[in-house]
């Protein structure tokens, strides 16, 4: 058994619990020395019965009065005791677990843990977990681990194999170099694994924590650097002239372009036409026209007789791109082709993509990551974009120079981060903002309400639909299972068409939909055949609806403000009135206080900065700001400290060692050339 065994090499699993493990993204041991918890539990001290107050979780310790009774409830099967200690007795209740009955002995004490609820009249615990008492002392104000889980994989399951992995495993050796790992005070590796996993208390947790956060961000900085080295050195080995169509499609199109627009335009026509290959952020606030100059980027590479690619993050946003280009290029009679490329197409069409794309023929590509799979091959390409970095990071990017292209980059991002940041983080590229929103815009008007307020939203909705406009209705992704999710979309879909009249079509939408039939209900969402689409977050970026003029939110607590700005940004990209619905069952006064942020303000970078005053520096597992990112424990917003760090070793590291020669930096090196490029081997060792 080592780093790089299956999972089936632990004690007690086998090809059906592999299995499990692998929809968890854990295919090797080492992985789950990675797959960090999302939060802590801790065992309370144990209380006596009479202290338990209702709504809190508790530990006593009490022997049952007497044999616990089963029946059926609703179908459920109830197992309902009476349990008792010296201060008085407490009713406690488990669903589906009759042999309960056969193992618990009268008389015999135990400690149960579990929330007090009220049922009835009294107050009773709810399906609390049983202990021997020695071992629940053993546990007692101990921070457990909590994981994210799958269908079918259970925390003690993840517990149980982490703790033979760090008990039997030898872990790699520190690849930071002691100088680095003194001046910042970071954790060992070794200790930072096991103390993330199952730390000692929340200082050792915290401390862990950020040593790991440190190697994320640093190994993200440095494979940046190199990639930036990389291109120094690189001139295109093709030459873009300014060309006349572009100014003619400007002049074409519905809409004159924004100040902020023209000025970024300026700045990529002069990089395009440059003669060092471009690389460049357009950072711009959601709804804020960035398709556009992406698109203008395209159509100059085309008339210079050169290929341009644009690759978004979803099948639905890739279709809805070549959709509006195809539609640009006929309106505007333009001699260009543009080709459609997805991982969902059927194996005919992708081979007559393919052929297109080598061929020639096609000037402008559209797609997914199926753009930078081998069988790709282009003819002359140009110019790469890509959608939001984040999501396709530095080693796609690696692997169209893998297939010895350098094109030119454009990186496009609604990610409001300040500059100080993005300077880091975007460190390889250089960057334009298109920081002003088309003039005919009237800003979103936002409610933040409780799910008393439903019925009014719904003949809000209704309302709307009859003038003619559009909405999304948006149910939180349960992250636990993911079938869940697709059933809370579902069965919200029914329960909203008994709401609305026949007369309004509502469909649903989600991640785990063949691609083919997400397609279709776009399109048809597109064409206003479908007036109310209920749907995960799978609309959150890019998706453009004009005509869709509410957007409500369902548990907006369980979003990051960043990502509900986002799914905002759905709506309000018209010249209608455009209204934004936070619905949240929560009675924190902190999450009135959060989503009151967005309830002041449509401007990205005002909401991320107030939602970081907010949640301060102790906030360590929450929801995270920005999903974009592509670490695992980081997030550039809240530990932008760490980030600044990382940056500054990552310059000291270089300027000592460019290229990683010295003996103490081989490890560094080797795991960062995985990071990089990818491939069998894993970070996870
Ligand atoms: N100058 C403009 N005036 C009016 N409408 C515009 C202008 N520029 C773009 N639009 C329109 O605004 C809408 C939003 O633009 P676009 O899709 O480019 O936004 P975006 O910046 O990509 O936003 P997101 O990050 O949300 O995807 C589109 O319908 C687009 O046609």
């Amino acid at each position: 058994m080592n780093m790089c065994s299956g999972p089936d090499a632990l004690k007690g699993v086998g090809e059906k619990t592999k299995k499990i493990f692998e929809r968890a993204g854990i295919f090797q041991l080492g992985d789950l020395l990675h797959y960090y918890p999302r939060a802590y539990d801790i065992y309370e001290n144990m209380k006596s019965i009479s202290e338990i107050r209702e709504g809190e979780t508790a530990a006593v310790c009490a022997s049952l009065s007497c044999e616990i009774t089963v029946r059926y409830v609703k179908r459920l099967n109830l197992s309902t005791v009476i349990l008792r200690d010296s201060t008085g007795c407490l009713q406690a209740f488990w669903y589906n677990m009759p042999y309960l009955k056969n193992t618990l002995k009268p008389g015999k004490r135990y400690v149960f843990r579990g929330k007090a609820v009220r049922k009835g009249r009294q107050t009773a615990l709810e399906q609390p977990a049983i202990f021997d008492i020695d071992a629940y002392v053993n546990i007692q104000g101990q921070m457990q681990p909590l994981y994210p889980l799958v269908d079918g994989l259970t925390n003690k399951m993840v517990k149980k194999a982490v703790r033979q992995v760090l008990d039997e495993l030898e872990i790699s050796e520190d690849m930071l170099p002691d100088s680095i790992r003194e001046k910042w005070k970071l954790d060992d590796y070794q200790h930072a694994l096991s103390q993330i996993h199952f730390p000692d208390n929340e200082t050792n947790m915290r401390q862990a924590r950020q040593r790991l956060v440190f190697d994320e961000f640093f190994l993200f900085i440095l494979a940046l650097r190199s990639l930036r080295n990389d291109r120094i050195v690189v001139r295109p080995s093709f030459f873009l002239e300014e060309k006349p169509v572009t100014a003619q499609v400007i002049q074409n199109l519905p809409f004159s372009l924004t100040a902020a627009q023209q000025k970024v335009w300026r700045e990529l026509e002069q990089d395009l036409t440059g003669n060092q290959v471009m690389a460049r952020l357009i950072q711009g606030d959601v709804g804020s026209g960035k398709t556009i100059l992406a698109v203008l980027a395209l159509i100059l590479t085309a008339a210079n007789g050169l290929q341009g690619a644009l690759m978004v993050p979803t099948e639905v946003l890739a279709r809805q791109h070549y959709e509006s280009i195809t539609e640009l290029i006929q309106k505007q009679a333009l001699d260009f082709k543009a080709v459609l490329l997805t991982g969902s197409m059927t194996a005919k069409e992708k081979r007559e993509a393919y052929q297109k794309i080598s061929s020639g023929f096609a000037d402008i590509i559209i797609g997914t990551h199926a753009l930078i799979q081998e069988k790709a091959d282009y003819q002359n390409l140009a110019l790469v974009i890509t959608d939001e970095q984040h999501r396709f990071g530095v080693r796609q990017r690696e692997a169209f120079a893998a297939k010895g292209i350098t094109p030119h980059m454009i990186v496009m991002s609604a990610t409001p981060i300040p500059r100080t940041l993005a300077v880091i983080i975007y460190g390889d590229l250089d960057i334009s903002v298109v920081d002003e929103l088309p003039a005919d815009r009237l800003p979103i008007k936002n409610c933040v309400v409780d799910t008393s307020y439903r019925t009014k939203a719904y003949a809000f909705i209704r309302n709307e639909v009859e003038k003619g406009r559009q909405a999304y209705v948006i149910c939180p992704m349960v992250e636990e299972s993911e079938s869940i999710e697709a059933e809370n979309v579902i069965a919200y879909t029914r329960q909203l068409c008994e709401s609305l009249p026949d007369t309004i079509t509502v469909e649903y939408l989600h991640g785990k939909m063949k691609p083919a039939l997400k397609n279709e209900i776009m399109e048809r969402f597109l064409k206003n055949e479908i007036q109310v689409l209920v749907s995960t977050t799978v609309v959150e970026v890019g998706v453009n609806v004009p005509n869709a003029t509410v957007m409500m939110v369902e548990n907006a607590e369980r979003f990051g403000l960043a990502q509900l700005h986002q799914l905002r940004g759905r709506v309000g990209r018209g010249k209608e009135q455009s209204y934004c619905i936070m619905v949240h069952s929560s009675d924190s006064k902190k999450t009135k206080q959060r989503l009151e942020i967005l309830n002041q303000s449509n401007d990205g970078f005002f909401i991320a900065g107030e939602d970081l005053k907010l949640r301060g520096p102790g906030d360590l597992f929450g929801i995270r700001q920005s999903g974009l990112m592509e670490f695992r424990l980081g997030d550039v917003f809240q530990d932008s400290a760490i980030l600044q760090w990382a940056s500054e070793a990552a310059g000291r590291l270089l300027e000592t060692d460019e290229e990683l020669l010295l003996p103490e930096h081989q490890l560094l090196k080797k795991k960062l050339s995985i990071y990089i490029h990818g491939g069998t081997e894993r970070l996870n060792l």
